[in-house]
């Protein structure tokens, strides 16, 4: 099985709002998968529902290669998770609430609530209640108690939301970590690419409940080439002079006055020489890529 989690038309209905549409999406075990969409695209309900927490109106969801049916319940030792925002029993410890959770589940192990406590750096807090916790400390408990079951999925709801600078720099070493070390296979859901580009092996755009495209990081970094954009007040020419002159074939026009040429191999000054030197006025002519954010965002706009 190299699927951890497949869907077959997921859906669902709240009234007659469809906030998740015929969705199907592939997990393979090991990797990290970024779940990219806006805010209601419907990647917390997705998420419940791969936890039983909502049931689908419609479609199936396989998890460990099984189908998942309302009463499974099996499967659920197997996977930690942090979906909105985390809860606590907020007069006792860290650990203390990290060992209660691990007698709900079924999997007691002193040893493993104090390396997610160490892993999430939430060490020399042990006395602490967690009401004096800050929302970052909060955050990271939850991603503790997540982990502190040693589970083999990870599905976790915005998890860098309200974490400074460093302690985002801790989780993206982590989330490796646990893919590489611990062979954890990971669904993070983020609003901003910023937040998984760096980590994510998979990429699924989701927007107003449907998946618009999942993509692998690797394509993504080869789709996000350079290219020299050219302004001109006359395209037809400078066309003309790319194709005739200058033997460049791949290239597009951007509304009336840009052209993208994507033959990098030329040089930026021996393109604009060779379009001077044609008569073919030239406004700016600059070498530039494709962000991240443009392609993703071409992507929603898009649609498929
Ligand atoms: N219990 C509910 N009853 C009715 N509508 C709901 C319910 N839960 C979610 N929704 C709606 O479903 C849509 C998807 O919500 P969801 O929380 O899954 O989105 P999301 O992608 O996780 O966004 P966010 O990052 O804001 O949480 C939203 O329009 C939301 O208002």
């Amino acid at each position: 099985m190299t699927e951890i989690i497949r869907t077959n038309l997921l859906t669902k209905n709240y009234g007659a709002a469809e906030v998740v549409s015929g969705v199907n999406m592939k997990v393979r075990r090991g990797e990290i998968y970024g779940f990219l969409g806006p805010n209601g695209a419907g990647k917390s309900t997705i998420m419940k529902m791969l936890l039983g927490l909502v049931q689908p109106t419609g479609g199936e969801i396989e998890l460990f290669g099984d189908k998942l049916l309302p009463a499974s319940t099996e499967h659920l030792k197997r996977i930690g998770h942090l979906i909105e925002t985390p809860i606590f029993y907020e007069k006792l410890s860290a650990k203390q609430n990290l060992e209660l959770h691990g007698e709900y589940m079924g999997y007691y192990n002193k040893q493993a609530v104090e390396e997610a406590l160490e892993l999430v750096q939430l060490i020399g807090v042990h006395s602490k209640p967690v009401k004096q916790f800050s929302l970052g400390m909060k955050q990271r408990l939850g991603i503790a108690r997540a982990i502190s079951t040693r589970p083999d999925l990870l599905l976790l709801d915005e998890p860098i939301n309200g974490l400074d600078p460093e302690g985002i720099q801790l989780m993206r070493n982590l989330f490796r970590r646990l893919r590489d070390e611990w062979g954890v296979t990971l669904l993070i859901s983020s609003h901003l690419l910023s937040e998984i580009e760096q980590v994510a092996d998979t990429i699924g755009v989701i927007n107003g409940g449907r998946l618009i495209r999942e993509v692998s990081m690797d394509t993504v970094h080869a789709s996000t080439n350079e290219y020299i954009e050219i302004v001109t007040s006359n395209v037809t020419n400078a066309a003309y002079v790319l194709t005739d002159k200058l033997g460049i074939q791949n290239f597009k026009y951007l509304g009336d006055r840009i052209i993208r040429v994507y033959d990098t191999d030329i040089s930026q000054e021996k393109l604009s020489k060779g379009l001077v030197l044609n008569d073919v006025p030239i406004e700016a002519i600059n070498r530039r890529h494709h962000t991240l954010e443009e392609y993703f965002l071409g992507i929603i706009r898009g649609g498929e």
